[in-house]
Formats: C-alpha cells, structure tokens, sequence
C-alpha cells in the first residue's frame, strides 16, 4: 500500500457533532446566513460571470456548514475565501517572427496560503481574463486541499494564442512572461504548472527564463522535463487520476470499467490520459473532441490509435479530424460553435450512448440539455476531467436523475496531487520511480473519493460528491485560516 499522508483534518465524530440541526437543501437557493455573502461578492465583481458561478456552487454546499451548531464561525471565512490575496497583473510584450511588436496581458491570482504556497496551473488562451482565472482560482483552492498534501492555491496565465504559432514565437512569449513573474513566485512562496495550452513545452521554456532572471535552479514551476526536475508520471495524472476515482465511484456501486462505454470530450493532455487509463482498465473510449469537432471511432480508440491522436495534438498541433486519414473506423462531424455556454444548443458529443462521461476540455462545455441526453441514454457516471465543465443546469439535471457525478475538485485533483509529489521530490532532490509515483497517486484519489463519500454521508447527503468535495475542501481551509487569525 502506499504510504499516505495522515487523515484528513477533520475526524467524522467532529463533522457529526456539527449536525445538531437539519441539513438545508442545497440547489433551493442559498442558506439565509450566507445569502448576504453572496450579494457583497456579487456587488463586488458585478462582470465576472464564472467567478461567480464557482462561488455560489460552493457557498450551496456550506449551509448546512454554517447551520450546524458552531457554525458561525464559519461564516467570516466565508467572506474572506471569495476575496483573492493578491492578483498580479503585468504587461507581455514580445515580438513576433515578422519583427513586430506583440502585447498579450498576464495575470497570477494568488488566491489563498492558508494551508500552503499558492499552486495552480497557467492557461494560455485568448478568452483568459481575470473572471475565468478567479473562478479557477477558487476550484483550486479547494481542490488543493481534497488532496490532503500541504497546497495553498492559485491560477495564472495570459490571453495569448498559442495555436498557429512558431516555436520560436511560443519561446520570446514564455521568456516575456517569466521575465515579469519572476519576482512573485518562488519554491515556498507560488509554484505555477501547466493548463490549457501550457505543456511540457512551455514549462521549459518558462523554467528557463526563470533561472536566466534569478540565477537560481529551483522548483518554482511543476510539470517540469524528468532531466531537470520533473516528476514521472506528473503529465498522465490529472487523466489517470480521473479514472481512478470513476474506478471508485463503480465500485461503491459493485461495479467495473470492464466493457464500459466511455465518451470523452477534449483531446488534450487530460483527455489522452484519461483514455490511456480507461483503456487499461477494461473500457472503451468510442469519442473525442476538439474546438473544432467530434470524432467517433465506435470501434474504440485503443492504445495504437491514441499514439496517432497524441502525435496529431502534441506533434503535430493540428485539429483531431486528422485521425479519419489513417483510420477508416471514424466519423468527424465539425462543431459550427463552441458549446461552452449554458445555451439552448448541446454539445453533440453528449448525444453519443455510453456508460460513463468525462468532460475533459474546459469550462461549461456540458450544459442541462447535454446532460438530458446522456440521461436518455442511459449514463451512470459523469465524472470531470475539466475545471467546472458542467453548468448548474447540467449538475441539476444529473443529480435529480440520480447520476453518480463527480465534481473536478475532487475526480481531476491527481495532476495537482502529483505536482505535490513533484516538489517534495524537489525538496528531497530525489526522483521517484513511475511505479512509486502512480502507487502514490492511486493512494491520495482512492483517499479524496473516501473522503468525499464520508463527508457526504456525516451530512445526510450520501452520495453527493459536490457537498462531499466542497465541504471537506473548505474545513480544512477554513480550520487553517481560523487558526492565522483570518485577516
Ligand atoms: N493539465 C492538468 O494537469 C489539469 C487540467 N485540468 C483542466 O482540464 C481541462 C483540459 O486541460 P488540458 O488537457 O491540460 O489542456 P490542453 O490544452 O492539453 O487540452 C485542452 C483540450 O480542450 C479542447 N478545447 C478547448 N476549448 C474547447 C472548446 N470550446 N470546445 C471543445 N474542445 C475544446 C482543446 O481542443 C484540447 O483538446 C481544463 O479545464 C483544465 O483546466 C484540470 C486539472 C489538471
Ligand atoms: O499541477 C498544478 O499545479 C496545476 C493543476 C491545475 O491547474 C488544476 O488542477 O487545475
């Protein structure tokens, strides 16, 4: 077995004391204590859309928190939690192939130390802005403390555009970028990683200009090349660990991924991971996504076919219809927009019968009339890859069909886990081998689903994993800012 961090922070015999008065329901509107919470966190950020969504989420789950006896207290935390501690916001200006000037704006979100060194990943997308890097922010701050290792949390990143780029282009913007974020992060201060659209590319180059600014070689960045610092295993975790707690989520249920059908959105870095696990536990994976469409192989894109998926997306960075000139057993059907809305239009990749779904592209790209479909067809698992891929109405649509669904806070924190690994590897200067690593990886999900079945249950909402993450993430950081002082 896998030697494990200790428990978590909150015994269960202390999470039922808290139980002296009824739970509240969670999506019937806010509890009374916290609906002023919510109103000041509104006025104060009236155009953050999915800054705000995030937040009301997890303020649904902590009612019955601040109802139960004692549980005032928690309810400065609460005003505190939604505020970050710092957000830094800097220039990027680089000069692209053809000599001109380009300016791209970048941000770090540091948004809470309280059991930690920020730690989060960076995303480099043109729709990056301070609303999606705030809500991501506060996934993470949650998320980081599920995974019970000592991880503050934090976001960053830039609306630069990777995609149609040179390498060379890539490399002056990841210099520029670390040339200005240097000074704000540090091994024990914030340790940025990848996300969309940072891979291990990016992440050495970025490490780079970090030594060449400091003239220091430290673990300031994870996802790091395994020549210079970086952890085994650390870019198949987020996917691996995803399937690892839909494995658990099966097994509550007496069940398996043996012969499951599996349909997967995205084709990224978690996307092919998570296709690599569910293929070695049994499963088929029938589709995949990108912005640009779906592509449907009902035969199953096995371990071959994800090798020609993985050289389409990481090589050669090209749109995944690519895949149908070398295999005769797909169908590509293009998108005509980007499903990333609770609109009135679903994503057809939801319309595809399997077993088990996991949204693994970005936010929100899985919304109610997704999610009817998946019912109509018979989904029991909707487990996500992605940061806050499904919207409310989806979650509602899910929960009220009673679909086992598992919130990314707790089903995609294995790639954070294993940054986590990455730096005590760091500290120890020590390389873990890829068996020790994916033994610990496998140890701290089947830990986070534990943890999240036991939450809900101390609750009276057994199986709940939103309320399960939500609440066992922000007890532990509450306990740790209560005991600072909070302000
Ligand atoms: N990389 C990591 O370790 C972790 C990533 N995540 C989350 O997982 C998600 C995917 O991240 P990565 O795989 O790392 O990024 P990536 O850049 O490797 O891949 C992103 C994928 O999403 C697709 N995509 C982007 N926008 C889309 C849209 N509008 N419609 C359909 N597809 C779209 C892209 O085509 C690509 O296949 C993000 O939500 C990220 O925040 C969560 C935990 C850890
Ligand atoms: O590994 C990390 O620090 C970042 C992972 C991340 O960005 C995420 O969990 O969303």
């Amino acid at each position: 077995m896998p030697t494990l961090p200790p428990p978590l922070f909150l015994p269960l015999p202390q999470l039922a004391f808290r139980l002296s008065t009824p739970p509240t329901a969670i999506m019937s509107g806010l509890s009374a204590k916290l609906q002023p919470v919510f109103d000041s966190i509104k006025a104060r950020n009236p155009n953050e859309p999915e800054f705000l969504q995030a937040a009301e989420e997890i303020l649904h789950s902590l009612g019955p928190v601040v109802e139960a006896e004692g549980g005032d207290k928690f309810i400065p935390v609460t005003k505190a939690l939604f505020e970050p501690e710092r957000v830094i916001q800097f220039r990027v200006a680089w000069y692209d192939d053809a000599g001109e000037l380009q300016v791209n704006r970048g941000f770090r979100v540091q948004m809470n130390s309280a059991i930690g060194p920020y730690k989060g990943g960076l995303r480099l997308h043109p729709t990056v802005n301070l609303s999606i890097l705030k809500f991501l922010a506060t996934e993470q701050v949650l998320k980081n403390a599920v995974t019970t290792l000592p991880l503050g949390g934090g976001k960053g990143g830039s609306d630069f555009n990777p995609k149609g780029r040179s390498e060379a282009e890539v490399r002056r913007f990841c210099q520029s970028f670390m040339g200005a974020l240097a000074r704000h992060i540090g091994p024990d201060t914030d340790v940025p990683a990848g996300d969309i659209g940072v891979s291990g590319r990016e992440i050495g180059y970025l490490f780079g200009a970090y030594k060449r600014v400091t003239n220091r070689f430290e673990g300031i960045l994870t996802g790091k090349g395994p020549t210079f610092g970086g952890s085994l295993i650390r870019p198949e975790s987020t996917g691996y660990g995803v399937v690892m707690f839909v494995r658990e989520m099966l097994k509550v249920k007496g069940d398996t991924l043996e012969g499951k059908v599996v349909v997967i959105s995205g084709s990224g870095n978690v996307a092919q991971y998570a296709t690599q696990k569910v293929n070695a536990l049994g499963g088929k994976v029938i589709a995949l996504s990108d912005s640009k469409g779906v592509l449907v192989d009902e035969e199953g894109i096995t371990d071959k076919k994800l090798a020609e998926v993985m050289d389409i997306k990481n090589v050669r960075r090209t749109s995944l219809k690519a895949f149908t000139e070398k295999f005769s057993t797909a169908k590509w059907t293009d998108f005509s927009e980007q499903y990333t809305d609770e609109d009135e239009k679903s994503n057809p990749l939801w319309e595809i019968k399997c077993d088990v779904a996991l949204p693994c592209a970005t936010q929100n790209e899985l919304n109610a009339d997704g999610a009817r479909a998946l019912v109509d067809n018979g989904v029991s698992i909707v487990a996500e890859g992605a940061n806050m891929p499904s919207t409310p109405g989806a979650i509602e649509v899910l929960r009220s069909a009673k679909v086992a669904f598992a919130p990314g806070k707790a089903s995609n924190a294995g790639g954070v886990a294993t940054s986590g690994l990455e730096m005590s590897q760091n500290s120890q200067r020590m390389a873990w081998s890829a068996e020790k690593v994916e033994e610990e990886l496998d140890g701290i999900m089947t830990r986070i689903h534990a943890d999240c079945v036991e939450t809900a249950k101390a609750y009276d909402r057994a199986g709940d994993y939103v309320f399960g993450a939500n609440v066992t993430g922000f007890l532990k950081v509450a306990e740790a800012m209560l005991a600072q002082g909070l302000a």
